[in-house]
């Protein structure tokens, strides 16, 4: 078989990315394989977007190797990791406000899969279709030609998936997906994720919010001052006494034993 049609998606190994003399990633090793959910928590400051970052190319790597479907991306910038397939959506709202929601996404569909030497933005049918595909397949078709300026906080993050996913990725980077929602919108989302994977895509998402942590991931790290320091099932996550101590505390301990136990109480 060959390695770009294996198990193994993404393999992260001893990623460092040092600020100065801050080492904000501090030697982070990740697999991820096809069609799971992986799920990074973790206290302010931990390194999880940076992490993101240096995956995606927004930033390079100080140290470390990492390997995507077979290709070593490394040294890549984000476009061209975007383009051999990882998209990832921000945690803070990236769009282009005073264009259409159909607009921000056909500027994703159009960049995000091939090289443009020369941007045109000249949209072929291709463009349109991911566009459309992808407006319907998060629930903002309806709302296609509305200013983005304009829209409310769930719609918003609804964008930055839509755009993701009109790159047509195979693995989807999403940080903090819930932040500023509330419980109702939060479940929107999870039904969103949960849809995605039965799509078969691979995801791999950073999100303090423990009760969207835990529904969705399959396997669960925990970093602290740029290190994993836990990496497990959802349930052992609050059984670990460094991963209560460093992050969680005690009543969430509790609250996350009580889900666990009765499947009721939402951490
Ligand atoms: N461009 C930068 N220049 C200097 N330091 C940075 C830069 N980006 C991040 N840092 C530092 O790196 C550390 C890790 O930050 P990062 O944003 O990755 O943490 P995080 O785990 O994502 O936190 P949060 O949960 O608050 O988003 C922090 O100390 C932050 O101040």
């Amino acid at each position: 078989m060959m390695e770009s049609s294996g198990t193994i998606l993404l393999e992260c190994e001893n990623v460092v990315k040092r600020y100065g003399s801050l080492a904000a990633v501090d030697g982070m090793s990740l697999t991820v394989n096809r069609g799971e959910i992986v799920g990074i928590g973790g206290p302010n400051g931990a390194g999880k977007t940076t992490f993101f970052d240096v995956v995606t190319g927004v930033t390079p790597a100080t140290e470390g190797r990492m390997v995507f479907d077979g290709h070593d991306i490394s040294k890549l910038g984000a476009d061209s990791i975007c383009q051999h397939g990882i998209a990832r959506t921000f945690q803070l709202n990236a769009a282009f406000e005073s264009l259409t929601v159909r607009e921000n996404i056909d500027v994703a569909a159009y960049f995000g899969r091939s090289r443009r030497a020369i941007p045109g933005l000249k949209l072929g049918q291709d463009v349109r279709r991911q566009t459309q595909e992808a407006l319907a397949f998060v629930g903002l078709a309806d709302k296609a030609d509305a200013t983005v300026g304009q829209l409310p906080v769930l719609d918003r993050k609804l964008l930055m998936i839509a755009g993701a996913i009109a790159t047509r990725p195979k693995l989807l980077f999403l940080d903090e997906p819930v932040g500023g929602l509330n419980s109702s919108e939060i479940d929107h989302i999870i039904g969103l994720v949960e849809r995605l994977k039965a799509n078969g895509m691979t995801v791999v998402l950073i999100e303090h919010v423990m009760r969207f942590l835990l529904a969705l991931s399959s396997r669960v790290i925990i970093m602290h001052h740029g290190k994993k320091i836990f990496e497990g099932p959802p349930q052992a996550v609050a059984e670990d006494p460094v991963v209560v101590d460093s992050y969680l505390g005690e009543g969430t301990r509790k609250r996350l034993a009580t889900y666990f136990a009765e499947g009721e109480v939402q951490p």
